[in-house]
Parts: structure tokens; C-alpha cells; sequence
């Protein structure tokens, strides 16, 4: 199957903590328009991945480029302003702010006029009516669900051409997995370019068009869903894992 040309390509990619590298040699593509899963047991180095190309991490090796240019090494915040948006483990949300004011956070230094603020918020809101009625509300008070969604939105009002998640689903019940699935559905939809790292392993093949397997910090396979389904190596990656963890919420 031929992929589209990429918007987000990594190549020979080393990245640790200190001296020891924790991700090794890695290369993998997110072309345009794209929604590629990043898969593999806790551990295996997907969140010091997404790190590295998000910026947040410095590479000790490697090329990664974005729309054709090289971004190694760039500040995170650099990144942001050229269309990569990182959603982190953990909602990192602003918990004693507002809803509203937390969207209007994730617009912070883009230097954008009011009215395309207002018009960027709103847009979210359209995205995630729930948000819309808890808008006034402390972040802290929405559910697990809630704070995913305004952790989701932050990232989406900054127009990002490639929308990074690390497990959104994490914590969540399967109706609110659904959700998180319903709505990075309509972001890819509006062209976005997808790269999820995710634990609900059938659930997520069911959505994207390529992923990657990382294990023990290298890309031990990559396929489509349905090449990768004729064969054990996303099972495997798994060994050790409660097989409830690979069936998801599917
Ligand atoms: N700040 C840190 N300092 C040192 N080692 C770290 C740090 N963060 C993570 N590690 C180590 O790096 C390795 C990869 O962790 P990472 O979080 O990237 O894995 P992961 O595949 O995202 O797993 P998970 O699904 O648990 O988030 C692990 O051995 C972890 O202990």
C-alpha cells in the first residue's frame, strides 16, 4: 500500500535520560493527512519519543523533520508555532482556571487577535459541547472524560498540521473511549495529521492507517492494521501484559 508523502518524518532517532539511551535507532513517517498509532508495552520509550520530536526532549542522534524541515533540536514552544501540538500523558490541564480560560491558554504566544481567539474557542466548543456548558467551570471540576476532551481542545485551537496524542484513552470507560475515538475521528477529518500513542490496542488499529510497534526502544514492526494483523508481532510486544489490556474496550 503506498502512504502519502510524509508531513512528519523521524530517522536514526536517539533519545534518553542523561547517557543512557532509552530509544534507539528509530525511523517511522506520519504522512499527510494520516493516522498512524505508535504502539507498545509500558515502558518501551513511546512517551520519550513523542518527547523528542515534541521538543521536550533533546535527541543525541538522529533527523526529524516536519513538512520537509529539519526540527531537531528545536525549543518545544518553536514547534507549536509550526503546527506540531503535543497532547502529554496525564492531562496536563490548568485545574483552578476555567474551561474557557484553559482553551485560551493553549492560544497563549501564538500572538492571535481577540476575535480569532474568540472564533478558535468557539470552534472548540462546537467540537466538544460539553465544554461549551461547563465553560465557566474550574478545569478540576470536569470528569476524567471532560478533562481529556479540554486537554484535546487546548492542542486543536492552535491549528496544529500534526496533532501528537500520548494514550488520551488512559483512565477512561470504555462509553468515554468511544468519545475520545468519535472525536479524533472528526480531527483527522478536517485533515489533521494523527499520531497516537495508545494502550487500546484493537480499538486503535481499528482506526489509524499504519502503526508501529516499539519495543525495548525500537520499532520492532510496522504495517498496516491489517498487515500487522496476520501476524503475532503486536501480541508479542505485549508478553506480560493482562490479555484484557490487548481486547481494549472493543
Ligand atoms: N524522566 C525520566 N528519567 C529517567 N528515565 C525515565 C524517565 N522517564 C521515563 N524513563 C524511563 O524510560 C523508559 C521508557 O519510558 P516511556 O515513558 O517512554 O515508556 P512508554 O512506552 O511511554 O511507557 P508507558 O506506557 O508506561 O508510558 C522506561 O524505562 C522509563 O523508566
Amino acid at each position: 500500500m503506498s502512504r502519502p508523502e510524509p508531513i512528519l518524518a523521524v530517522d536514526g532517532l536517539a533519545v534518553g535520560y542523561g547517557v543512557v539511551p532509552i530509544v534507539r535507532d528509530v525511523a517511522l513517517a506520519v504522512g499527510r493527512g494520516e493516522a498512524v498509532a505508535l504502539l507498545g508495552a509500558n515502558g518501551a520509550g513511546k512517551s520519550t519519543l513523542l518527547k523528542a520530536i515534541s521538543g521536550l526532549l533533546k535527541p543525541s542522534a538522529g533527523r526529524i523533520r516536519l513538512a520537509g524541515k529539519d526540527i531537531q533540536g528545536l525549543a518545544a514552544e518553536t514547534l507549536v508555532g509550526r503546527g506540531l501540538s503535543h497532547v502529554a500523558e496525564g492531562r496536563r490541564i490548568f485545574r483552578k482556571e476555567s474551561v474557557a480560560d484553559n482553551i485560551q491558554l493553549g492560544m497563549y504566544r501564538l500572538g492571535l487577535g481577540r476575535a480569532e481567539m474568540a472564533r478558535r474557542r468557539d470552534e472548540a466548543f462546537t467540537l466538544f459541547p460539553a465544554l461549551r456548558e461547563k465553560a465557566p467551570a474550574a478545569a478540576g471540576t470536569l470528569s476524567g472524560g471532560q478533562q481529556q476532551m479540554l486537554a484535546i481542545a487546548q492542542a486543536l485551537v492552535r491549528r496544529p498540521s500534526v496533532l501528537m496524542l500520548d494514550e488520551p484513552s488512559l483512565g477512561l470507560a470504555p462509553i468515554l473511549v468511544d468519545e475520545v475515538f468519535r472525536v479524533l475521528g472528526d480531527i483527522r477529518a478536517q485533515g489533521v495529521s494523527v499520531l497516537l500513542v495508545e494502550q487500546v490496542v484493537e480499538q486503535t488499529l481499528g482506526f489509524v492507517d499504519f502503526a508501529y510497534v516499539l519495543a525495548n526502544g525500537r520499532i520492532a514492526a510496522a504495517g498496516t492494521p491489517a498487515e500487522l494483523g496476520r501476524t503475532d508481532v503486536v501480541r508479542q510486544a505485549y508478553l506480560g501484559r493482562a490479555p484484557a489490556d490487548l481486547e481494549g474496550a472493543a
